[in-house]
């Protein structure tokens, strides 16, 4: 059950300012796996709402006895329930599920910050040509501006973790492209064949690899690729 619902806690309260102090105050705020509150409680203090998802029905429950009346518990899978309206989104994310939330986060271009597994903050800040570099990375940069704030250590949590983690901002900036889940198709294929040439793919006369291809170079490929 622990491993499914990657319950590790946040036993750091400096830590937990430190998330808490880079979203802006006065908003309406969705957090995914609020678990036991360690960021939930310092968020509800500068939010307007704060919307807290949590998958886990008696933490859910748990939770909701305890908090200020400005927190709204859904118990439910974050990938599943449809997002209340919201300006900002935060996370300590559920290791397992790290990469559908941040998809499903892309495309609500919420600005963010969000905890993940170190690997997964470098794959998100990639630059072409890397073997972190592929379609998460693509699809994030298609929507934000992404700078990885701060490296944690497995100890800050409980249980610890087996891997570092990282605290990434997400900025929107104007979207890559105007139908994101069609590029996302697109981006998946692509990198289905990453180490393989334009030439070789029938996409262009270049022996440039997927992997080596820029944001804006596959937006030119999508494009022209929906054009025939
Ligand atoms: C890494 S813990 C973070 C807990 C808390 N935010 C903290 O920092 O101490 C992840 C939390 O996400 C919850 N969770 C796991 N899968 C989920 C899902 N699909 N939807 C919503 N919450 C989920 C877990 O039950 C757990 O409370």
């Amino acid at each position: 059950m622990g491993r499914r619902l990657s319950q590790h806690f946040l036993r750091d309260r400096s830590v937990a300012e430190f998330i808490v102090g880079l979203v802006p105050g006065g908003l309406d705020v969705i957090e995914v796996g609020p678990g036991t509150g360690a960021l939930t409680f310092p968020l509800a203090e500068k939010s307007k709402t704060v919307y807290a998802i949590e998958l886990d029905k008696s933490l859910a429950e748990q939770l909701r006895a305890r908090a200020p009346p400005n927190v709204v518990v859904i118990w439910g899978d974050a990938l599943q329930v449809e997002w209340p309206k919201a300006d900002f989104f935060v996370s300590n994310m559920p290791y397992s599920i790290t990469s559908p939330l941040l998809l499903k986060l892309a495309r609500h271009r919420l600005p963010a910050v969000v905890t993940v597994q170190r690997e997964v903050a470098e794959r998100m800040a990639a630059v072409p040509g890397t073997e972190e570099y592929g379609r998460l990375t693509v699809a994030i940069q298609c929507m934000y501006e992404v700078e990885v704030v701060r490296v944690l250590p497995p100890r800050v949590f409980s249980p610890p973790p087996k891997v570092y983690s990282a605290v990434v901002t997400l900025r929107p900036k104007a979207p890559c492209v105007d139908d994101f889940e069609a590029f996302e198709r697109f981006t998946a294929k692509l990198f289905s064949a990453r180490r393989k040439t334009l030439r070789r793919l029938k996409l262009a006369q270049s022996d440039k690899r997927v992997y080596q291809l820029t944001v804006e170079e596959i937006v030119e490929l999508f494009q022209s690729s929906r054009s025939i």
